[in-house]
């Protein structure tokens, strides 16, 4: 069986080289980070304040009876919104901050010792994106996937049980809520029960999800206007599920409409459809395009949780969404070639397995 670390190894992205700027020491903003301002991508392109409920992404609340139905509409217009009443205790999710506080605080050269191998897909590093991209992010990422104990290890020698403990704890409570809201998005595609059973996702489920924390670092910037926090993208996941401090900065790109900011809510998570659902769903969800802009005066943190397909599964349109006149428009893949295709291509992935 292959695991998601292994897929993502399969396909180095040659980043090891680099390493995140020590954010701390700078006074302006260099010009390796400095964002072209004249394309849609630049950070200060046509972004929309919330101000207006047209212009947010909807808050559902998990208790609600009608909230497969919020669901759908959700996910077909926005591809996102925001989860309340979900039963992850505030308590942990001011935890998981606490911990990726105190590791993105060390000194530059203590998160080094973390750094993601060449062969990696775990640690300390850029974003996996970055080599799309001319310019650096104003960015720092740590990701894990399943033990956070050897990276721990090299952080911090004689106390890393507890950010391990913390973000085990984190990991088992997401995925637990993510097999809850696997079930709903199923009811709010009409594919019941029986048919799950069936259905290759199930099946895939069963073999165990591909999972992945990623914890994202955005420090204060001296000119938020020239850099760019994390770049446009989708995610190549099922669907992520989006822990924010309380500073501003995800947006999320609406056709029509532009870029739109998700305001944190206290407690509240975010969830976005990723390449998988898109697939899964034969486009009626969309993986939506986000990406993060930076502050002049508040550092943001978010915690990323990744809910996958097992690297050695197969997606492809769902047979229940496709037939009596409605044609797939993906052809079926193996999630780990999709993976390879998202890391030569990005964007282009999805295009590339039209039918
Ligand atoms: C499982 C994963 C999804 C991710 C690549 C990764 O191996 C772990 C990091 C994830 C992340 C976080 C920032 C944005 C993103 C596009 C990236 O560069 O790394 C996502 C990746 C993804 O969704 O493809
Ligand atoms: O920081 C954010 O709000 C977005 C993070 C994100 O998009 C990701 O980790 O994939
Ligand atoms: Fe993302």
């Amino acid at each position: 069986m292959t695991t998601l670390s292994e897929a993502y190894r399969d396909h180095p992205i040659h980043l090891h080289h680099i390493i995140p700027l020590d954010f701390d020491s700078v006074q302006a903003v260099p010009d390796s980070h400095v964002w072209p301002q004249s394309d849609k991508y630049s950070p200060s392109s046509g972004v929309l304040l919330p101000s207006d409920e047209h212009f947010s992404i909807p808050i559902i609340d998990l208790m609600d009876p009608t909230a497969a139905a919020r669901v759908r509409h959700a996910c077909e217009t926005w591809g996102a919104f925001q989860l309340t009443s979900h039963g992850v205790s505030s308590c942990l999710l001011e935890d998981v901050e606490h911990e990726a506080r105190r590791l993105f605080s060390l000194p530059a050269r203590q998160k080094m010792k973390a750094l993601r191998l060449p062969s990696g897909a775990t640690g300390y590093g850029l974003a996996r994106i970055s080599p799309f991209f001319n310019k650096f992010m104003w960015h720092e990422g740590f990701t894990i996937m399943g033990s956070s104990a050897d990276h721990a290890r090299e952080l911090w020698p004689y106390e890393y049980k507890r950010f391990c403990d913390v973000m085990d704890n984190y990991q088992t409570k997401m995925k637990a809520l993510a097999e809850r809201l696997l079930l709903l998005i199923l009811e709010s595609l009409d594919i019941s029960k029986e048919e799950m059973n069936y259905s290759s996702l199930v099946h895939a489920s069963e073999k165990g999800a591909c999972t992945a924390l990623q914890l994202n670092n955005y420090p204060s910037c001296p000119n938020p206007n020239q850099a760019m926090g994390l770049a446009p993208h989708t995610d190549t996941s099922l669907f992520t599920i989006l822990h924010q401090s309380d500073t501003m900065g995800l947006q999320i790109f609406q056709d029509g409409v532009g870029w739109v900011s998700v305001c944190p809510i206290a407690n509240a998570l975010v969830v976005n459809v990723g390449d998988l659902l898109h697939i899964l769903s034969n486009a009626r969800f969309h993986s939506v395009l986000h990406r993060a802009v930076v502050n002049q005066t508040q550092h943001r943190l978010s915690i990323a949780y990744f809910y996958g397909l097992p690297a050695d599964s197969q997606v492809s349109p769902a047979s229940k969404l496709v037939g009596s006149g409605q044609l797939p428009i993906y052809r079926s893949l193996m999630v780990k070639e999709y993976i390879k295709m998202k890391a030569e291509h990005l964007d282009k992935a999805l295009s590339l397995i039209r039918i």
